[in-house]
């Protein structure tokens, strides 16, 4: 899927949140700006959660609580994490079973924490602003869900 500007990229994971579900573990991986916190930004639009949503730096991750009674949002930042500290270990003040987790830079850190989870790569194009996202289902969860429902 082609996303030709950070507007496109957030109406994408507006899309995206509509197959989401409580204890859903999505992955983010990409390059350095390559719009990760833009695509949590459209994510947390459509599960309509209390924003905002920026990137995580001084935390490794917040709790963005849902507006109308559905999940929270949990947004964590992988990159600060450094080792293979998990998730878990960080003793949030949500339950992964009732919350969305979202994680940046999460490629080989968080793989042994879900069977399930929906990896999510985006890539930067040369020259414009034009990015490519990738899914990737992993797992039972995932099997039976067409991803790309959010394509349209
Ligand atoms: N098609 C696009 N999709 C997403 N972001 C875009 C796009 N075109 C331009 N941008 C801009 O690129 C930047 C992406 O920044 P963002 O913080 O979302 O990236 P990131 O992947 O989270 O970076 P980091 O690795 O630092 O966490 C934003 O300034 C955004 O406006
Ligand atoms: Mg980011």
């Amino acid at each position: 899927m082609r996303l030709r500007t950070a507007e496109e990229t957030r109406a994408y994971g507006t899309r995206l949140a509509s197959l989401l579900r409580p204890g859903d573990l999505l992955v983010l991986s990409g390059p350095l700006g390559a719009g990760k916190t833009t695509l949590v930004q459209g994510i947390a639009e459509g599960l309509k959660v209390r924003g905002p949503i920026t990137s995580p730096t001084f935390v490794i991750a917040r709790v963005h609580p849902s507006l109308c009674g559905g999940p929270a949002l949990v947004h964590a930042d992988a990159y600060r994490l450094g080792g293979d500290l998990e998730v878990d270990d960080l003793d949030l003040d949500a339950s992964l079973e009732e919350s969305v987790t979202v994680v940046e830079w999460g490629e080989g850190l968080v793989e042994g924490l879900a069977e399930d989870r929906l990896e999510i790569h985006i890539d930067r194009e040369s020259g414009d602003d034009a990015r490519t996202v990738t899914l990737r289902g992993v797992g039972p969860r995932w099997a039976d869900t067409p991803t790309d429902a959010a394509q349209e």
